[in-house]
């Protein structure tokens, strides 16, 4: 019960900036039903009336305003299923917009442990649920209530006993609605669940098409479909048997009370109990009472439904971000950043695992100084770029920009400062230019080819059918795992922030390449404080400082000819790096 007080309250808040139309829809609702009773009483003195005296002046003019009537009740309800319809889009608006905002402030941790997929379904199963439930629901609620509040009074005006007899039948019909309609809802997720296998499995043979023809196996993809595909027409038929079951029968009880009326209505007619007229009123009045009979019991599956998505969609938005501003973060303009990085006694642990990916580390780096970070797959590596702009949620008083604790300053500020390349480069389906300029999307076409020629790409962006006007990605052209890194290198470029972490972010460049362009970063006329993580010690040699890092722990720190000079971790990476390039 408390549960389903919360729910309501929550469907409180998303009607309450819709009010005005959700209430003007609703009490067109009120209009339609009170006109729905009133013509089928002018119908009774039109047919009471003519048979005592006809008069061809009579008819017309009743015919005129029941016309007139009719015309005004259509355009009354049009205008009431239009408000209350785009009050659900209204709210199906702003309750996307909440959940994309919202997830916009989340870590990463948070997507790592939920699936994209399930994300998504929320933001628009779950989302179309409320949607229905607050259009479609409240329309067919509030139609019900009024139907039933305005013509049961009139219907028993004319004769309680016969109202009362031909609705005899009507519980009948939400008894039935009820129990067929949670056999619908499974049946309707079962052809949503086959749907979805089936575009799954669509999506993954169109991403590996090449895999499928080197291992010839067309015929088994083939068949897989097929046997998805039956399942999905087995499963859309099963529903659609249900549905031709219900709805006749639904019919058919509607006709029922038509017939008790008949039956009994004929006696009192008879024994002049009612008129004619009478008669046909209570007959349309009947007839009228079937649909939102059978509405109510779509309504509270509905409900059922909406409750909860309700509880799918509120999961999402009550989580509260780990890493945010508080009242007291402290703004660090990006002119005053000097680029100093510092850690004492970093230590960071993954949820639920045993060993800190980061362990008790120390260092400073001074403002404009190169630092490469090497090391053994797996040593912590990307956990320390990561953590520098506050990616992972570290705990205060480890990692300092500039001597302030990152975890006091303003996020904002802190991300400005640093532009950051991660292993995956990313990029959007858009033109070179757009991606480049990510960060600064005002940025013009000078800084975007300078930030390019740092980032040695510019001669091959020129060599592109449209240049930078190219578009990549998927609705685009595909770039070459080193274009997409100089690519996304040349995006933090532009962003000029005083410090730059690459993490493996020149992988698959070559290493003469990647050499100029940690060479270009090196000698600006501002220098930036360039955090290098990589496997490539040629390129890695050239850095100021090398930091080696093992299991969590830096284990060596000093310029490439020293480590070279002392035995450890460094000097047999480089020894192994200089017998494979010796062999390539
Ligand atoms: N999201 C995560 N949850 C749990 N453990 C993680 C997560 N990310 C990384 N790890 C673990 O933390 C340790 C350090 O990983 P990290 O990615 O920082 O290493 P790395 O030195 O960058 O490796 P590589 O050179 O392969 O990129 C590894 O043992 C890794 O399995």
């Amino acid at each position: 019960m408390a549960r389903s007080q919360g729910q309501l309250q929550k469907l409180g808040t998303y009607l309450r900036p819709h009010w005005r139309d959700a209430t003007l829809g609703v009490s067109a609702l009120l209009v339609v039903n009170a006109i729905g009773i009133y013509i089928p009483l002018q119908i009774r003195n039109a047919v009471d009336t003519l048979s005592v005296t006809f008069s061809v002046q009579q008819i017309f003019s009743y015919a005129l305003l029941i016309l007139a009537l009719a015309s005004v009740m259509l355009v009354v309800r049009m205008t009431s299923r239009i408000l209350l319809f785009g009050v659900g889009r209204q709210v199906e608006f702003d309750l996307k917009q909440k959940i994309f905002n919202h997830l916009l402030t989340l870590e990463p941790a948070y997507f790592a442990a939920n699936t994209v997929g399930d994300l998504i379904n929320r933001a628009t199963s779950d989302v179309d649920n409320i949607r229905r439930l607050l259009g479609f629901a409240v329309l067919s609620l509030a139609n019900t209530l009024f139907a039933y509040a305005l013509t049961l009074p009139a219907m028993i005006a004319i004769d309680a006993r016969l109202s009362l007899l031909a609705l005899s039948v009507y519980p009948f019909m939400l008894i039935l609605v009820s129990l067929f309609s949670n056999k619908l809802r499974s049946q309707q997720l079962t052809v949503q669940e086959e749907l979805s296998t089936l575009s799954e499995l669509v999506q993954e043979d169109m991403s590996g098409i090449a895999l499928i023809k080197i291992y010839a196996q067309e015929q088994n993809e083939r068949n897989a479909f097929r046997g998805l595909n039956r399942s999905l027409l087995n499963a859309n038929l099963k529903l659609a048997l249900t549905r031709n079951i219900l709805f006749p029968i639904l019919q058919g009880v509607a006709y029922g009370s038509a017939l008790i009326l008949l039956w009994f209505g004929g006696g009192s007619i008879a024994r002049g109990e009612i008129t004619v007229g009478d008669f046909i009123a209570l007959l349309i009045f009947v007839e009228r009472l079937a649909f939102p009979t059978a509405l109510l019991g779509f309504t509270i599956t509905a409900y059922q439904r909406g409750e909860v998505s309700i509880d799918r969609i509120e999961s999402i938005l009550t989580v509260e971000p780990k890493i945010q501003d508080t009242p007291d973060s402290i703004p660090l303009p990006l002119a005053q950043v000097r680029g100093k990085l510092s850690a004492q006694n970093l230590t960071f642990r993954y949820p639920g695992a045993t060993e800190p990916a980061l362990n008790q580390i120390d260092f400073v780096i001074d403002p404009g100084e190169t630092v490469a970070i090497v090391g053994a797959i797996g040593s912590g590596k990307s956990t320390l770029a990561n953590a520098l702009p506050r990616l992972l949620d570290i705990s205060p008083n480890q990692l300092f920009v500039d001597g302030y604790d990152i975890t006091d300053l303003r996020l904002t500020d802190l991300r400005g400062a640093i532009a950051y390349v991660p292993q995956e480069s990313f990029l959007f389906s858009t033109t070179i230019r757009n991606n480049i300029r990510y960060g600064n999307p005002m940025a013009d076409q000078s800084d975007v080819e300078l930030a390019a020629k740092i980032a040695q790409i510019h001669g091959e962006v020129l060599n592109f059918p449209q240049h930078y006007d190219t578009i990549v990605g998927e609705r685009g052209i595909t770039l070459s795992g080193g274009q997409r890194q100089r690519t996304a290198l040349a995006r933090a470029l532009l962003v000029d922030s005083p410090i730059l972490i690459l993490d493996d972010a020149l992988s698959s460049v070559d290493n003469q390449t990647a050499t100029r362009i940690l060479k270009n970063l090196s000698e600006g006329t501002v220098r930036k404080t360039v955090v290098f993580i990589s496997h490539q010690l040629s390129a890695a040699a050239l850095a100021d400082r090398i930091f080696v890092m093992d299991q969590g722990r830096i284990v060596q720190m000093g310029t490439h000819g020293d480590l070279i000079e002392q035995p450890g971790l460094y000097r047999s990476l480089w020894e192994q790096n200089q017998l494979e390039e010796a062999l390539k």
